[in-house]
């Protein structure tokens, strides 16, 4: 009989009305650019979901799901415990791996800590997910759980969404060459313990992990005695029996034990890409015995785009096609309020959103707009490009407030669980907002256009580059001011 522990969260099921889908198109002759950069869903760091995404079973945006991490191998280093090597040539920007382990909540994520540190446990592995949880590799996890830190490092962690959750990944900062080790800045938050002297050997090393942190603030976080708003017991717990996967790591030896894995050759660097697949699956696993080590602490992870990034009301949710657009939950002090930016539940068209029942066409992307113009009298095709610049200004805009306010964000959302301050709220709504009329204007000057243009089957006479020569136009009298 399995016994739940009701320590870890459960998985939350995806809502079909919430999943994300982009607008990609299969182009048979460059498979491999199905859902590539310019992808919606990658541009918003989400991953597509399989059978729902138009790219289908060539869609390349699934590396989570499909655990497509680097080839990396473990070795011993001197005075920092294991490290992992990239084991082939990793270029920058390129997914590693997945930080897995158990997923907890902050309350448990703190009680655990102390525990770890009165066994005299030695490493650190419980890492910062989002203001409610965090991820716990101690007992189980990837490899990822064996990267050291570094005060100049060549790796960074990132968030994803990833069929509804939101997921941590390691990906490359920078080229690394095959031998190189892998690295992160733990960005340290204590949850108590000694520090521990750095030995990464940077110019800049700032002498400590955690130096840079601000130390384990208790009284501001989320589990004083008498705040129950995320206790364990609030929380729906994870259904063992539905998802944990069997894998070794449900065996009796400790599974994080690099002699365990490698069979207890540790003198050459070990293979581990099947130990990776059969772990990968499963950042949501269930506790075993604990293992003895000391000096407990806590990396905390960056996330180069926040999932509780900027808030936007639900009542007025907006479509946000860019790198900064995700959907959020932000919590706030006074209520539990759900908050959203970015692209709102996505319907299964392809190249339509629904939000709140009405159904949006996705932009059409600047190509279509120069399409367009191109069929036009040169007045109203520079009308028209004119308003996509405003469109495109209006977009970079958002992109530089966003970055701007990105760290008052995450700042704040560490330091207390008010939403965001209205003031930083109130930026964003203005500069979407601004971005909504320029694509209004954009729109409306479509219309205008293809209302405009001939409606006798005329073939239009075009010259060589594409310069309109004669135009008729059928001008509906309701319409010709
Ligand atoms: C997430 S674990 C990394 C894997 C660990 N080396 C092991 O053998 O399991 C984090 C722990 O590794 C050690 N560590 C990581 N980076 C270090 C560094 N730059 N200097 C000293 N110790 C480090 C610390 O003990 C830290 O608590």
């Amino acid at each position: 009989m399995k016994v739940q522990d009701s320590s870890l969260i459960r998985h939350k099921k995806q809502k079909e009305e919430d999943i994300a889908i982009c607008d990609c198109k299969l182009n048979p002759s460059d498979p491999d650019g199905a859902c590539a950069e310019r992808c919606l869903n990658v541009l918003t760091s989400t991953e597509c979901t399989p059978t729902y995404c138009p790219c289908n079973l060539y869609c390349r945006n699934q590396r989570f799901q499909k655990c497509q991490y680097a080839r990396t191998k473990l070795y011993k280093t001197d005075g920092r415990g294991w490290g992992l090597l990239a084991d082939e040539n990793i270029k920058a920007g390129q997914f590693i791996i997945e930080y897995c382990g158990e997923v907890i909540s902050w309350k448990e994520a703190k009680r655990r800590s102390q525990a770890y540190e009165t066994q005299g446990l030695k490493d650190a592995f419980i890492i910062y997910l989002n203001a409610a949880e965090s991820i716990d590799a101690t007992k189980k996890g990837s490899l990822a759980r064996f990267i050291n830190h570094s005060c100049q490092p060549n790796c960074e962690t990132r968030k994803w969404n990833v069929l509804g959750e939101i997921r941590v990944g390691i990906f490359a900062k920078q080229d690394i060459p095959a031998g190189s080790e892998l690295s992160y800045d733990y960005n340290f938050e204590w949850y108590g313990g000694a520090k521990v002297r750095c030995l990464c050997g940077a110019p800049s090393c700032s002498g400590f992990l955690g130096a840079k942190s601000r130390g384990f603030q208790e009284d501001t976080y989320l589990w004083e005695d008498d705040d129950d708003r995320y206790s364990v017991e609030n929380i729906p717990l994870y259904d063992s029996a539905e998802d944990e996967p069997t894998s070794k790591l449900q065996k009796t030896h400790d599974p994080m034990d690099p002699e365990y894995i490698s069979n207890g050759k540790v003198e050459s660097p070990v293979q581990f890409n099947d130990y990776e697949q059969v772990n990968s699956t499963a950042p949501f696993v269930k506790a075993q015995d604990l293992v003895p080590i000391q000096d407990a602490a806590s990396p905390v992870v960056k996330a180069e785009i926040s999932e509780e990034a900027v808030l936007y009301p639900q009542d007025s949710q907006k479509i946000f096609p860019q790198k900064n657009a995700m959907i959020v939950r932000i919590k706030s002090n006074s209520a539990c309020r759900n908050y959203h930016i970015g692209p709102g539940p996505l319907s299964k068209k392809r190249s339509q959103i629904v939000l709140n029942g009405r159904p949006k066409h996705l932009p059409p992307d600047g190509n279509d707009t120069k399409l367009v113009a191109r069929h036009l009298p040169s007045k109203e095709a520079q009308e028209l490009l004119k308003c996509e610049e405003m469109r495109d200004r209006a977009n970079s805009q958002l992109d530089c407030l966003y970055n701007e306010i990105r760290p008052a964000i995450e700042e704040h959302e560490r330091d207390s669980q008010d939403s965001v301050a209205t003031s930083v709220a109130e930026k964003w709504i203005e500069a979407s907002c601004a971005k909504l009329k320029a694509e209004f204007d954009l729109y409306s000057s479509l219309i205008k256009h293809v209302i405009f243009t001939p409606q006798k089957a005329e073939p239009l006479e075009v010259d060589e580059d594409h310069e309109q020569k004669t135009l008729e136009y059928d001008i509906p009298q309701n319409l010709s001011s």
